[in-house]
């Protein structure tokens, strides 16, 4: 199997690494900044799983360097959306799946539109990893989860094939039957995640020392809830119980990716999280007030 990682970004490098070190063929499709850094500094993984340097990465910023591909991991941020979608285009019109390991709900249907539904496959991830000064990736913890699975009938396929390729690589790959319902606990659980981290400038932590504050989080849990619903995914109460159980469970230190993305003035993907929230609640006519208030209080963070 082929694949090109469209965003050798934090994901981008630590599951293309991965594959790569499991003997996967593998080619980054970046951007002429970042590829002018990878020439320089090259890619490798600091990672609580085992370091990794990728020897000689396949580096390309043009589609039209490449004959053909099976799938393409979609690892940019909420923002850069539009922009890629000329590549994606180009490498699906050369064979390839594509699957978005996004956070957010709203690009997946915003894919399937602009690519044709055949072409998206629904995938997420559980991981703590960002890029260094040397555009390296620093992961933390024990999370390093990439769930994926068909959205379509056809897409079986290459979904059993990845799992395939994957079992071997560094990480834990999931198969999913219900991979829609995995895409909304995911959404219900870093909006609110990157909510209240965000909104208050502060880790897990001092978040959960403060009864106040966490309510903010456990209320944004329980819209979300309501708003997957809405949109046919059952998520119970006992998903909320364990999203609660799990944000208890995290290091006092760690945050989320929004979060540390607001402590390096970096862009924020707010539009797409908490915003795309309140516009699906707006469609369906449900009230957010909690979300649409940790909105408000992150927009003038988010450097457009
Ligand atoms: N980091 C984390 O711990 C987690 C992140 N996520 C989600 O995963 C997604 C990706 O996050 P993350 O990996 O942290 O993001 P990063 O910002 O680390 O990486 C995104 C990469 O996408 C690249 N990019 C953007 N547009 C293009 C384009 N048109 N062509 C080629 N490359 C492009 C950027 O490159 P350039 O340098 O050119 O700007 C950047 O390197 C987000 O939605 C995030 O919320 C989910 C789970 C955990
Ligand atoms: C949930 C978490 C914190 C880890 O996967 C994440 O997705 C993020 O920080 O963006």
């Amino acid at each position: 199997m082929h694949i090109v990682i469209l965003g050798a970004g934090a994901l981008g490098v630590y599951f293309g690494g991965r594959w790569i070190e499991s003997g996967v063929d593998v080619t980054f499709l970046v951007r002429e900044k970042r590829a002018a850094q990878i020439k320089e500094k090259g890619l490798k993984i600091n990672s609580s799983h085992g370091d990794y340097e990728i020897q000689n990465p396949h580096v390309i910023t043009d589609p039209s360097e490449i004959e053909s591909a099976d799938l393409v991991l979609f690892s940019v941020k909420g923002f850069h959306l539009a922009g890629a979608m000329e590549q994606l285009r180009a490498l699906a019109a050369k064979g390839a799946s594509i699957l978005p390991v996004l956070n957010g709900i709203e690009h997946i249907k915003i894919l399937q539109e602009q690519l044709g539904k055949e072409f998206v496959i629904g995938g997420l991830s559980y991981i703590f990893a960002e890029l260094n000064d040397q555009g390296h990736v620093e992961q933390a913890g024990d999370m390093h989860e990439l769930y994926f699975g068909p959205l379509e009938p056809s897409q079986e396929k290459i979904c059993s094939g990845l799992a395939d390729i994957s079992q071997s690589a560094e990480f834990n790959g999931k198969k999913s039957p219900d991979i829609t319902r995995e895409l909304w606990k995911k959404y219900m659980f870093i909006t609110a995640l990157s909510g209240v981290t965000t909104a208050a400038n502060l880790p897990i932590g001092p978040v959960r020392e403060h009864p106040e504050t966490f309510h903010i989080a456990e209320m944004i849990l329980r819209e979300m809830q309501t708003l997957a619903k809405e949109y046919g995914a059952d998520i119970t109460d006992a998903d909320v119980d364990s999203a609660i159980k799990n944000v208890h469970a995290l290091d006092p230190e760690a945050t989320s990716s929004m979060h540390k993305d607001r402590r390096k003035g970096l862009r924020l993907e707010v539009d797409h999280l908490q915003g795309g929230a309140v516009r699906l609640a707006e469609d369906v006519n449900v009230d957010v007030p909690y979300i649409r208030a940790v909105l408000g209080m992150i927009k003038p963070f988010e450097r457009p």
